[in-house]
Protein backbone atom coordinates (compact mmCIF):
# COMPACT_ATOMS: atom_id res chain seq x y z
CA UNK A 1 0.00 0.00 0.00
CA UNK A 2 1.38 3.32 -0.82
CA UNK A 3 0.94 6.49 1.20
CA UNK A 4 2.53 9.63 1.43
CA UNK A 5 2.96 9.94 5.81
CA UNK A 6 3.72 13.17 7.67
CA UNK A 7 6.33 13.14 10.01
CA UNK A 8 6.16 12.29 13.56
CA UNK A 9 6.01 15.27 15.16
CA UNK A 10 7.69 14.31 18.53
CA UNK A 11 8.95 16.44 21.52
CA UNK A 12 10.04 14.14 23.61
CA UNK A 13 12.65 13.00 20.87
CA UNK A 14 15.24 14.01 23.30
CA UNK A 15 18.50 14.33 21.23
CA UNK A 16 20.56 17.56 19.87
CA UNK A 17 18.69 20.17 21.43
CA UNK A 18 20.92 23.20 22.09
CA UNK A 19 22.05 22.84 25.18
CA UNK A 20 22.57 18.82 24.83
CA UNK A 21 26.16 18.15 23.70
CA UNK A 22 25.52 17.12 19.80
CA UNK A 23 25.19 13.26 18.58
CA UNK A 24 27.08 12.76 15.72
CA UNK A 25 24.81 10.49 13.71
CA UNK A 26 26.20 7.80 11.46
CA UNK A 27 23.77 5.01 9.94
CA UNK A 28 20.27 4.17 10.92
CA UNK A 29 19.43 4.14 14.61
CA UNK A 30 18.69 0.78 15.93
CA UNK A 31 15.22 -1.06 16.97
CA UNK A 32 14.74 -2.39 20.50
CA UNK A 33 15.20 -5.96 21.19
CA UNK A 34 12.82 -8.64 23.00
CA UNK A 35 13.41 -11.90 24.73
CA UNK A 36 11.24 -14.11 26.61
CA UNK A 37 12.25 -17.90 28.46
CA UNK A 38 10.02 -20.01 30.25
CA UNK A 39 11.64 -23.26 32.06
CA UNK A 40 9.92 -26.54 31.40
CA UNK A 41 8.40 -28.18 34.58
CA UNK A 42 8.57 -29.19 37.26
CA UNK A 43 8.84 -25.09 38.56
CA UNK A 44 10.54 -24.56 40.96
CA UNK A 45 13.45 -24.93 37.79
CA UNK A 46 16.87 -25.27 38.51
CA UNK A 47 17.75 -23.16 35.43
CA UNK A 48 18.75 -19.95 36.23
CA UNK A 49 15.56 -17.58 34.14
CA UNK A 50 17.24 -14.19 35.05
CA UNK A 51 20.71 -15.22 33.65
CA UNK A 52 19.13 -17.15 30.20
CA UNK A 53 17.16 -13.85 29.55
CA UNK A 54 20.09 -11.64 30.08
CA UNK A 55 22.46 -13.51 28.00
CA UNK A 56 20.02 -13.29 25.23
CA UNK A 57 19.61 -9.37 25.45
CA UNK A 58 23.49 -9.34 25.27
CA UNK A 59 23.06 -11.10 22.14
CA UNK A 60 20.87 -8.09 21.48
CA UNK A 61 22.65 -5.35 22.39
CA UNK A 62 23.60 -4.13 18.84
CA UNK A 63 19.68 -3.61 18.84
CA UNK A 64 19.06 -0.88 21.74
CA UNK A 65 21.82 0.79 24.05
CA UNK A 66 19.52 3.07 25.78
CA UNK A 67 18.04 1.36 28.74
CA UNK A 68 17.45 -2.18 29.73
CA UNK A 69 14.96 -4.37 31.36
CA UNK A 70 14.32 -7.91 32.82
CA UNK A 71 11.39 -9.03 34.81
CA UNK A 72 10.63 -12.24 36.01
CA UNK A 73 7.67 -14.47 37.88
CA UNK A 74 7.92 -17.12 40.30
CA UNK A 75 4.05 -18.31 38.17
CA UNK A 76 1.52 -20.15 40.22
CA UNK A 77 -0.43 -17.87 42.26
CA UNK A 78 2.13 -15.28 42.68
CA UNK A 79 0.71 -11.45 42.69
CA UNK A 80 4.10 -9.73 41.86
CA UNK A 81 6.90 -9.59 39.17
CA UNK A 82 10.57 -8.73 40.38
CA UNK A 83 11.11 -6.18 37.90
CA UNK A 84 15.03 -4.37 37.23
CA UNK A 85 15.48 -1.84 35.05
CA UNK A 86 17.70 1.17 34.05
CA UNK A 87 19.33 3.57 31.68
CA UNK A 88 22.47 2.25 29.59
CA UNK A 89 23.85 -1.01 28.66
CA UNK A 90 23.41 -4.15 29.59
CA UNK A 91 26.29 -5.17 31.82
CA UNK A 92 25.76 -1.94 33.39
CA UNK A 93 22.08 -2.47 34.83
CA UNK A 94 22.70 -6.02 35.76
CA UNK A 95 24.86 -6.47 37.89
CA UNK A 96 25.43 -9.44 40.78
CA UNK A 97 23.02 -7.70 43.00
CA UNK A 98 20.03 -6.87 40.59
CA UNK A 99 20.40 -10.46 39.23
CA UNK A 100 20.23 -12.02 42.55
CA UNK A 101 16.82 -10.57 42.78
CA UNK A 102 15.12 -11.35 39.72
CA UNK A 103 14.14 -14.80 40.96
CA UNK A 104 11.51 -17.10 38.63
CA UNK A 105 10.48 -19.28 36.59
CA UNK A 106 9.27 -17.53 33.63
CA UNK A 107 10.65 -13.49 32.59
CA UNK A 108 10.88 -11.09 29.21
CA UNK A 109 13.37 -8.89 28.75
CA UNK A 110 14.05 -5.44 26.63
CA UNK A 111 17.16 -3.36 25.03
CA UNK A 112 15.62 -0.76 24.30
CA UNK A 113 16.03 1.95 21.20
CA UNK A 114 13.80 4.45 21.75
CA UNK A 115 11.37 5.77 18.53
CA UNK A 116 7.81 6.78 20.78
CA UNK A 117 8.98 8.39 23.50
CA UNK A 118 12.03 9.82 25.06
CA UNK A 119 15.30 7.80 26.14
CA UNK A 120 14.77 8.36 30.18
CA UNK A 121 14.30 6.26 32.68
CA UNK A 122 9.85 5.97 32.84
CA UNK A 123 9.62 4.89 29.30
CA UNK A 124 11.94 2.02 29.86
CA UNK A 125 10.87 -1.66 29.20
CA UNK A 126 9.40 -4.01 29.88
CA UNK A 127 6.11 -2.10 30.83
CA UNK A 128 4.26 -3.79 34.06
CA UNK A 129 0.94 -2.92 34.94
CA UNK A 130 -1.63 -4.93 37.66
CA UNK A 131 -4.74 -5.60 36.03
CA UNK A 132 -8.35 -7.54 37.26
CA UNK A 133 -6.74 -10.24 36.37
CA UNK A 134 -2.81 -10.45 37.97
CA UNK A 135 0.29 -8.95 36.66
CA UNK A 136 1.03 -8.26 33.01
CA UNK A 137 4.31 -7.58 31.69
CA UNK A 138 5.30 -6.31 28.07
CA UNK A 139 8.11 -5.75 25.95
CA UNK A 140 7.92 -3.93 22.55
CA UNK A 141 10.09 -3.95 19.24
CA UNK A 142 8.68 -2.08 16.57
CA UNK A 143 6.09 1.22 16.60
CA UNK A 144 2.28 1.54 16.47
CA UNK A 145 1.44 3.09 13.39
CA UNK A 146 -1.89 4.63 14.15
CA UNK A 147 -0.40 5.59 17.35
CA UNK A 148 -3.10 8.46 17.72
CA UNK A 149 -6.34 6.31 17.53
CA UNK A 150 -4.96 3.58 19.57
CA UNK A 151 -4.73 6.47 21.77
CA UNK A 152 -7.76 8.18 22.18
CA UNK A 153 -9.79 4.97 22.15
CA UNK A 154 -8.05 4.16 25.34
CA UNK A 155 -8.08 7.05 27.21
CA UNK A 156 -11.92 7.08 26.39
CA UNK A 157 -12.32 4.02 28.13
CA UNK A 158 -11.11 5.99 31.23
CA UNK A 159 -7.55 4.80 31.40
CA UNK A 160 -4.94 7.35 32.22
CA UNK A 161 -1.55 6.86 30.45
CA UNK A 162 1.62 7.49 32.30
CA UNK A 163 3.80 8.40 29.32
CA UNK A 164 3.46 8.85 25.68
CA UNK A 165 5.32 5.63 25.06
CA UNK A 166 3.34 3.24 22.30
CA UNK A 167 4.47 0.59 24.25
CA UNK A 168 2.58 1.71 27.16
CA UNK A 169 -0.51 1.90 25.41
CA UNK A 170 0.03 -1.71 23.71
CA UNK A 171 -0.04 -2.21 27.82
CA UNK A 172 -2.82 -0.55 28.60
CA UNK A 173 -4.54 -1.86 25.24
CA UNK A 174 -3.94 -5.88 26.29
CA UNK A 175 -6.05 -4.49 29.82
CA UNK A 176 -9.46 -3.41 27.65
CA UNK A 177 -11.89 -6.41 27.90
CA UNK A 178 -12.63 -7.32 23.99
CA UNK A 179 -15.53 -7.34 22.93
CA UNK A 180 -18.24 -9.46 23.41
CA UNK A 181 -14.95 -12.72 24.38
CA UNK A 182 -14.79 -12.74 28.04
CA UNK A 183 -17.44 -14.74 30.47
CA UNK A 184 -17.08 -15.27 34.08
CA UNK A 185 -14.91 -12.23 34.76
CA UNK A 186 -11.84 -15.44 33.49
CA UNK A 187 -9.62 -13.13 31.29
CA UNK A 188 -9.20 -14.33 27.70
CA UNK A 189 -5.39 -13.09 26.99
CA UNK A 190 -5.45 -14.51 23.80
CA UNK A 191 -9.11 -12.66 22.72
CA UNK A 192 -7.21 -9.49 24.11
CA UNK A 193 -4.23 -9.72 22.28
CA UNK A 194 -6.57 -11.00 18.83
CA UNK A 195 -8.06 -7.56 20.05
CA UNK A 196 -5.02 -5.32 19.95
CA UNK A 197 -3.86 -7.03 16.61
CA UNK A 198 -7.59 -6.06 15.21
CA UNK A 199 -6.74 -2.41 16.45
CA UNK A 200 -3.59 -2.03 15.67
CA UNK A 201 -1.95 -4.21 12.54
CA UNK A 202 1.36 -2.89 12.16
CA UNK A 203 4.40 -3.05 13.97
CA UNK A 204 5.76 -5.08 16.39
CA UNK A 205 6.92 -8.27 17.87
CA UNK A 206 5.91 -8.32 21.35
CA UNK A 207 6.56 -10.44 24.21
CA UNK A 208 3.93 -10.70 27.26
CA UNK A 209 3.97 -12.27 30.37
CA UNK A 210 1.27 -12.99 32.49
CA UNK A 211 1.38 -14.82 36.06
CA UNK A 212 2.80 -18.41 34.31
CA UNK A 213 2.63 -17.74 30.50
CA UNK A 214 4.56 -15.87 28.10
CA UNK A 215 3.04 -15.27 25.21
CA UNK A 216 4.82 -13.77 21.12
CA UNK A 217 3.26 -11.85 19.12
CA UNK A 218 4.11 -10.71 15.66
CA UNK A 219 2.21 -8.01 13.86
CA UNK A 220 0.72 -9.60 10.50
CA UNK A 221 2.81 -7.94 8.17
CA UNK A 222 5.42 -10.16 9.64
CA UNK A 223 7.80 -6.28 9.66
CA UNK A 224 9.50 -6.78 12.45
CA UNK A 225 11.41 -10.08 13.58
CA UNK A 226 10.87 -12.90 16.06
CA UNK A 227 11.54 -16.26 16.23
CA UNK A 228 11.00 -19.48 18.67
CA UNK A 229 13.21 -21.71 20.41
CA UNK A 230 14.41 -24.46 22.83
CA UNK A 231 17.61 -23.17 23.90
CA UNK A 232 18.79 -24.82 20.61
CA UNK A 233 16.23 -25.50 17.68
CA UNK A 234 14.85 -21.99 17.12
CA UNK A 235 11.58 -21.62 14.35
CA UNK A 236 10.01 -18.32 13.41
CA UNK A 237 7.39 -16.76 14.55
CA UNK A 238 4.80 -15.87 11.69
CA UNK A 239 3.65 -13.09 10.53
CA UNK A 240 0.42 -12.18 12.65
CA UNK A 241 1.10 -15.33 14.86
CA UNK A 242 0.01 -15.59 18.74
CA UNK A 243 2.73 -18.47 20.47
CA UNK A 244 1.66 -19.18 24.22
CA UNK A 245 4.80 -20.41 26.22
CA UNK A 246 4.05 -22.37 29.22
CA UNK A 247 5.74 -24.81 31.41
CA UNK A 248 3.99 -27.71 29.34
CA UNK A 249 5.38 -26.58 25.84
CA UNK A 250 4.86 -24.19 22.88
CA UNK A 251 1.49 -23.83 21.56
CA UNK A 252 0.24 -21.85 18.28
CA UNK A 253 -2.85 -20.00 19.12
CA UNK A 254 -3.95 -18.35 15.86
CA UNK A 255 -2.73 -16.69 13.00
CA UNK A 256 -4.80 -12.90 12.93
CA UNK A 257 -4.45 -12.08 8.58
CA UNK A 258 -3.24 -8.82 7.68
CA UNK A 259 -6.29 -6.30 6.68
CA UNK A 260 -7.47 -5.95 2.79
CA UNK A 261 -5.09 -8.94 2.02
CA UNK A 262 -1.92 -6.59 2.22
CA UNK A 263 1.00 -8.45 1.25
CA UNK A 264 3.67 -9.37 3.84
CA UNK A 265 6.02 -6.39 4.87
CA UNK A 266 9.00 -8.12 6.60
CA UNK A 267 12.12 -5.25 7.12
CA UNK A 268 14.34 -5.70 4.27
CA UNK A 269 16.89 -3.76 6.29
CA UNK A 270 16.98 -6.53 8.75
CA UNK A 271 18.83 -8.09 6.23
CA UNK A 272 20.65 -5.37 5.07
CA UNK A 273 22.20 -4.06 8.68
CA UNK A 274 20.19 -4.07 11.77
CA UNK A 275 20.55 -8.24 12.26
CA UNK A 276 23.91 -9.65 13.58
CA UNK A 277 24.92 -11.62 10.58
CA UNK A 278 24.44 -15.01 12.19
CA UNK A 279 20.56 -14.92 12.90
CA UNK A 280 18.16 -17.15 10.72
CA UNK A 281 15.36 -15.17 8.89
CA UNK A 282 12.65 -16.73 6.67
CA UNK A 283 14.85 -19.95 6.59
CA UNK A 284 18.34 -18.20 6.00
CA UNK A 285 21.24 -17.32 7.64
CA UNK A 286 21.38 -13.26 7.45
CA UNK A 287 25.36 -13.62 6.97
CA UNK A 288 24.66 -15.43 2.85
CA UNK A 289 21.93 -13.23 1.85
CA UNK A 290 24.94 -10.15 2.56
CA UNK A 291 26.90 -12.31 0.57
CA UNK A 292 24.30 -12.41 -1.76
CA UNK A 293 23.75 -8.69 -2.19
CA UNK A 294 27.50 -8.33 -2.93
CA UNK A 295 27.19 -10.65 -5.60
CA UNK A 296 24.20 -8.83 -6.88
CA UNK A 297 26.14 -5.57 -6.48
CA UNK A 298 28.92 -6.90 -8.58
CA UNK A 299 26.82 -7.67 -11.00
CA UNK A 300 25.45 -3.99 -11.28
CA UNK A 301 28.36 -2.50 -11.32
CA UNK A 302 31.49 -4.15 -11.72
CA UNK A 303 34.72 -1.99 -12.06
CA UNK A 304 38.28 -2.61 -12.69
CA UNK A 305 40.08 -3.16 -9.17
CA UNK A 306 42.84 -4.91 -7.90
CA UNK A 307 41.37 -5.41 -4.46
CA UNK A 308 37.76 -5.60 -3.08
CA UNK A 309 37.22 -4.32 0.77
CA UNK A 310 35.02 -3.12 3.04
CA UNK A 311 33.78 -1.04 5.95
CA UNK A 312 33.50 -3.24 8.96
CA UNK A 313 31.46 -4.92 9.94
CA UNK A 314 28.05 -4.92 7.78
CA UNK A 315 29.60 -3.92 5.12
CA UNK A 316 32.08 -6.94 5.35
CA UNK A 317 29.66 -9.80 4.28
CA UNK A 318 28.43 -8.15 1.20
CA UNK A 319 32.66 -7.72 0.37
CA UNK A 320 33.48 -11.01 -0.05
CA UNK A 321 30.61 -11.67 -1.86
CA UNK A 322 31.32 -9.02 -4.51
CA UNK A 323 34.74 -10.53 -4.44
CA UNK A 324 34.04 -14.31 -4.84
CA UNK A 325 31.29 -12.93 -8.32
CA UNK A 326 33.81 -10.54 -10.06
CA UNK A 327 36.98 -12.49 -8.59
CA UNK A 328 39.12 -9.91 -7.40
CA UNK A 329 40.70 -10.88 -4.15
CA UNK A 330 39.62 -9.50 -0.98
CA UNK A 331 41.63 -7.78 0.89
CA UNK A 332 41.21 -5.79 4.43
CA UNK A 333 41.78 -1.91 4.49
CA UNK A 334 40.42 -0.92 7.70
CA UNK A 335 40.98 -1.80 11.30
CA UNK A 336 38.28 -0.88 13.36
CA UNK A 337 38.83 0.78 16.98
CA UNK A 338 36.12 -2.54 18.82
CA UNK A 339 35.65 0.06 21.79
CA UNK A 340 34.00 3.15 20.26
CA UNK A 341 30.56 2.70 19.76
CA UNK A 342 27.93 2.95 16.59
CA UNK A 343 27.44 6.43 17.78
CA UNK A 344 29.56 9.51 19.37
CA UNK A 345 28.68 12.18 21.44
CA UNK A 346 31.06 14.72 20.63
CA UNK A 347 31.12 18.62 22.36
CA UNK A 348 32.55 20.21 19.07
CA UNK A 349 32.71 20.15 15.43
CA UNK A 350 36.22 19.34 15.00
CA UNK A 351 35.91 16.59 17.60
CA UNK A 352 33.06 15.23 15.83
CA UNK A 353 35.05 15.34 12.42
CA UNK A 354 37.54 12.72 13.90
CA UNK A 355 34.88 10.53 15.14
CA UNK A 356 35.09 8.45 12.40
CA UNK A 357 38.81 8.45 11.89
CA UNK A 358 38.90 7.53 15.77
CA UNK A 359 36.41 4.96 15.17
CA UNK A 360 38.71 3.32 11.84
CA UNK A 361 42.72 3.15 10.84
CA UNK A 362 44.04 2.07 7.32
CA UNK A 363 45.93 -1.42 6.90
CA UNK A 364 48.40 0.97 4.75
CA UNK A 365 50.05 -1.80 3.57
CA UNK A 366 47.58 -3.58 2.19
CA UNK A 367 46.29 -0.64 -0.31
CA UNK A 368 49.16 1.04 -1.36
CA UNK A 369 49.33 1.66 -4.64
CA UNK A 370 46.03 -0.32 -5.10
CA UNK A 371 42.71 0.29 -6.63
CA UNK A 372 40.38 -0.67 -4.04
CA UNK A 373 36.77 -1.52 -4.62
CA UNK A 374 35.12 -0.34 -1.04
CA UNK A 375 31.98 -1.75 -0.06
CA UNK A 376 29.64 -0.72 2.75
CA UNK A 377 25.97 -1.92 3.34
CA UNK A 378 24.23 1.67 3.57
CA UNK A 379 24.82 5.60 2.91
CA UNK A 380 22.20 7.31 5.28
CA UNK A 381 23.29 10.76 6.52
CA UNK A 382 27.43 10.12 4.31
CA UNK A 383 29.46 11.02 7.52
CA UNK A 384 30.84 8.24 7.59
CA UNK A 385 32.43 7.02 3.98
CA UNK A 386 33.83 10.72 3.18
CA UNK A 387 36.25 10.69 6.21
CA UNK A 388 37.22 6.39 5.05
CA UNK A 389 37.98 7.52 1.62
CA UNK A 390 40.43 10.14 2.95
CA UNK A 391 42.21 7.76 5.45
CA UNK A 392 42.84 5.31 2.45
CA UNK A 393 43.78 8.06 -0.04
CA UNK A 394 46.16 9.18 2.95
CA UNK A 395 47.53 5.87 3.20
CA UNK A 396 48.59 5.27 -0.42
CA UNK A 397 44.80 3.73 -2.22
CA UNK A 398 45.21 4.86 -6.04
CA UNK A 399 41.80 4.55 -6.69
CA UNK A 400 38.80 4.43 -4.55
CA UNK A 401 35.86 2.65 -5.32
CA UNK A 402 32.53 2.98 -3.84
CA UNK A 403 29.80 0.54 -3.96
CA UNK A 404 26.68 0.45 -1.73
CA UNK A 405 25.26 -3.12 -0.84
CA UNK A 406 21.78 -1.33 -0.78
CA UNK A 407 19.83 1.37 -2.41
CA UNK A 408 19.82 4.94 -1.57
CA UNK A 409 17.87 5.80 1.64
CA UNK A 410 15.74 8.41 0.61
CA UNK A 411 12.46 8.08 3.38
CA UNK A 412 11.47 8.07 6.71
CA UNK A 413 10.87 4.81 8.54
CA UNK A 414 7.56 4.94 10.98
CA UNK A 415 7.79 1.27 12.04
CA UNK A 416 10.56 1.27 15.14
CA UNK A 417 13.44 2.28 13.19
CA UNK A 418 14.73 6.28 13.73
CA UNK A 419 16.08 6.71 9.74
CA UNK A 420 16.51 10.36 9.79
CA UNK A 421 14.47 13.16 7.98
CA UNK A 422 14.34 13.38 4.23
CA UNK A 423 16.42 16.62 4.74
CA UNK A 424 18.99 14.84 6.72
CA UNK A 425 19.18 11.73 3.85
CA UNK A 426 22.48 12.38 1.98
CA UNK A 427 20.78 10.37 -0.93
CA UNK A 428 17.99 13.23 -1.29
CA UNK A 429 20.59 15.80 -2.09
CA UNK A 430 23.49 14.59 -4.21
CA UNK A 431 23.00 11.55 -6.83
CA UNK A 432 26.09 9.14 -6.95
CA UNK A 433 28.30 11.04 -9.45
CA UNK A 434 28.02 14.38 -6.82
CA UNK A 435 28.21 11.96 -3.99
CA UNK A 436 31.29 10.77 -5.28
CA UNK A 437 32.75 14.11 -5.62
CA UNK A 438 31.82 15.01 -2.29
CA UNK A 439 32.95 12.25 -0.53
CA UNK A 440 36.29 12.30 -2.78
CA UNK A 441 35.10 8.57 -4.36
CA UNK A 442 36.22 8.03 -8.41
CA UNK A 443 33.17 6.24 -8.47
CA UNK A 444 30.01 5.57 -6.23
CA UNK A 445 27.34 3.40 -6.84
CA UNK A 446 24.37 1.36 -5.25
CA UNK A 447 23.04 -1.98 -5.43
CA UNK A 448 19.13 -1.50 -7.40
CA UNK A 449 15.86 -1.97 -5.35
CA UNK A 450 15.06 -5.33 -7.75
CA UNK A 451 18.81 -6.41 -7.08
CA UNK A 452 18.47 -5.92 -3.15
CA UNK A 453 15.04 -7.82 -3.35
CA UNK A 454 16.55 -10.27 -5.84
CA UNK A 455 19.56 -11.13 -3.51
CA UNK A 456 17.57 -11.78 -0.17
CA UNK A 457 14.88 -13.92 -1.87
CA UNK A 458 17.40 -15.94 -3.25
CA UNK A 459 17.76 -18.34 -0.68
CA UNK A 460 14.22 -17.96 1.40
CA UNK A 461 13.10 -21.46 2.13
CA UNK A 462 10.08 -21.28 0.01
CA UNK A 463 8.52 -24.96 1.09
CA UNK A 464 8.16 -22.95 4.84
CA UNK A 465 7.72 -19.54 3.70
CA UNK A 466 4.94 -19.75 1.34
CA UNK A 467 4.42 -16.29 1.67
CA UNK A 468 6.80 -13.91 1.34
CA UNK A 469 6.92 -10.14 1.00
CA UNK A 470 9.14 -7.02 2.24
CA UNK A 471 9.40 -3.79 3.46
CA UNK A 472 11.35 -1.17 1.26
CA UNK A 473 9.18 1.93 2.13
CA UNK A 474 12.98 3.58 3.06
CA UNK A 475 13.84 3.25 -0.29
CA UNK A 476 10.75 3.27 -2.35
CA UNK A 477 8.30 5.71 -0.84
CA UNK A 478 6.18 2.23 -0.82
CA UNK A 479 4.52 2.12 2.90
CA UNK A 480 3.10 -1.33 4.38
CA UNK A 481 0.07 0.35 5.35
CA UNK A 482 -1.72 4.08 5.59
CA UNK A 483 -0.06 5.58 8.54
CA UNK A 484 -2.34 7.44 10.81
CA UNK A 485 -0.54 9.96 12.67
O1 LIG B 1 26.02 7.39 6.10
P1 LIG B 1 26.16 7.37 7.58
O2 LIG B 1 25.04 8.09 8.28
O3 LIG B 1 27.48 7.82 8.05
O4 LIG B 1 25.96 5.87 8.07
C1 LIG B 1 26.29 4.70 7.35
C2 LIG B 1 27.17 3.80 8.16
O5 LIG B 1 26.55 3.49 9.44
C3 LIG B 1 26.48 2.08 9.62
O6 LIG B 1 27.61 1.58 10.28
P2 LIG B 1 27.78 1.52 11.87
O7 LIG B 1 29.07 2.14 12.20
O8 LIG B 1 26.57 2.06 12.53
O9 LIG B 1 27.79 -0.02 12.27
P3 LIG B 1 28.49 -1.35 11.71
O10 LIG B 1 29.76 -1.50 12.48
O11 LIG B 1 27.53 -2.45 12.00
O12 LIG B 1 28.73 -1.24 10.25
C4 LIG B 1 26.44 1.53 8.20
O13 LIG B 1 26.96 0.21 8.18
C5 LIG B 1 27.35 2.47 7.45
O14 LIG B 1 28.71 2.08 7.56
N1 LIG C 1 12.91 0.76 18.54
C1 LIG C 1 11.84 0.19 19.03
O1 LIG C 1 11.44 -0.92 18.66
C2 LIG C 1 11.14 1.05 20.03
C3 LIG C 1 9.93 0.47 20.70
C4 LIG C 1 9.00 1.57 21.22
N2 LIG C 1 8.37 2.25 20.11
C5 LIG C 1 9.77 2.56 22.11
O2 LIG C 1 10.05 3.67 21.71
O3 LIG C 1 10.13 2.23 23.21
S1 LIG D 1 10.98 1.56 6.11
FE1 LIG D 1 13.00 0.55 5.85
S2 LIG D 1 13.80 0.32 7.94
FE2 LIG D 1 11.58 0.74 8.14
S3 LIG D 1 10.62 -1.28 8.22
FE3 LIG D 1 10.60 -0.66 6.07
S4 LIG D 1 12.52 -1.52 5.20
FE4 LIG D 1 12.69 -1.57 7.45
MG1 LIG E 1 29.01 0.38 8.96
Amino acid sequence: MDSVPRRKNSVEGGRGDGEQPVEVMTGMRHECGVFGCVAAAPWPTQIDVAHVICLGLVALQHRGQESAGIVTSEGGNSKNFHVKKGMGMINSVFNDEAMKTLKGNLGIGHTRYSTSAASEEVNCQPFVVHTAHGVLGVAHNGEIVNCDKLRNLVLSRGVGLSTRSDSELITQALCLTPPGAERDGEPDWPARIKNLMKLAPLSYSLVLMEKDRVFGVRDPYGNRPLCLGKIVPINNVYPGEIVEISKTGIKTITIVERPHDDPQAFCIFEYVYFARSDSIFEGQMVYSARLQCGRQLARETLVDADIVSSVPESGTAAAHGFSRESGIPFAEVLCKNRYVGRTFIQPSTRLRQLGVAKKFGALSENLKDKKVILIDDSIVRGNTIGPIIKLLRDAGAKEVHVRIASPPLQYPCYMGINIPTKDELIANHLDPIKLAKHTGADTLAYLSVEGLKLAVRENIDNKEHKSVGHCTACLTGQYPAALEW
